[in-house]
């Protein structure tokens, strides 16, 4: 099994451009050989300063696709929801042009939106262009969570939404792109900042189960190689 490149950098700002110029390359090789191209993002704070840079960079972004990788249970227009986030800082500026697909639908819980949700990420592209991961400093990535009683089942999961059990968490319900839909993609990063998430990202590079450190099946499997960007 290969491990991943890990590209360090000066400085978040520097991580964050070259990731965002990254993108952009595979963005434009999808759109020249398909027409259109298909990128997930990650959630949490520490992709933002990425999408602002991305959302500079021209390119014919109306065939674009972006979509969550993960996603709280909560409107599209609330503080918390990784929906806001891609339309407050990646959709403006030439960004703007870009179609979102939000995760969120209008149930009550994530679990009675999965089916629709199921049928309508079928009808996007398999595999994305890119799609970009970061790391919680429990070693989740997208809302994979250890603490998830279903968490075996997760990531085993042949659909492509899965909703994380985890009884002893107040925030918010989750739902997340499973595992196995997050590795269907042409081009695979994993993003995130600090010392704290680097002794984290080092035990997950060592061998033992993904339900210890979900981020464990993005760096360990032999679908897709990974690409990280990380600076302190
Ligand atoms: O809950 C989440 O956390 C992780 C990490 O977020 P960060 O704020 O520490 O960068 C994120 O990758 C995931 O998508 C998000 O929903």
């Amino acid at each position: 099994m290969s491990m991943p490149a890990l590209h360090e950098y000066p400085s978040r700002g520097t991580c964050a451009q070259a990731l965002a110029d990254a993108l952009a390359e595979r963005l434009r090789e999808g759109i020249a050989k398909n027409g259109r191209a298909t990128l997930v993002l990650s959630g949490g704070s520490s992709p933002i300063d990425l999408f602002e840079r991305l959302a500079l960079i021209e390119l014919d972004w109306s065939r674009v696709t972006v979509l969550p990788s993960d996603e709280r249970w909560v409107s599209s227009d609330h503080a918390d929801s990784n929906e806001a986030a891609l339309r407050q800082h990646l959709l403006y500026g030439p960004g703007n042009a870009a179609r979102l697909f939000g995760l969120y639908r209008d149930a009550p819980t994530p679990g009675e939106a999965l089916s629709d949700l199921n049928t309508a990420l079928a009808e996007l592209p398999r595999p994305f262009d890119a799609v970009v991961l970061g790391m919680g400093d429990d070693g989740h990535t997208a809302s994979l969570f250890p603490d998830a009683s279903n968490i075996e089942a997760c990531l085993a999961s042949d659909a492509d939404c899965v909703v994380p059990d985890r009884p002893n968490d107040d925030g918010p319900a989750r739902i997340s792109l499973s595992l196995k839909r997050l590795l269907a993609t042409r081009s695979l990063y994993l993003l995130f900042f600090g010392d704290d998430k680097r002794r984290v990202y080092d035990k997950a590079c060592r061998p033992g189960p993904a339900t210890e450190f979900p981020v464990r099946g993005v760096i360990q499997q032999d679908d897709v190689p990974v690409d990280v960007y990380w600076s302190d």
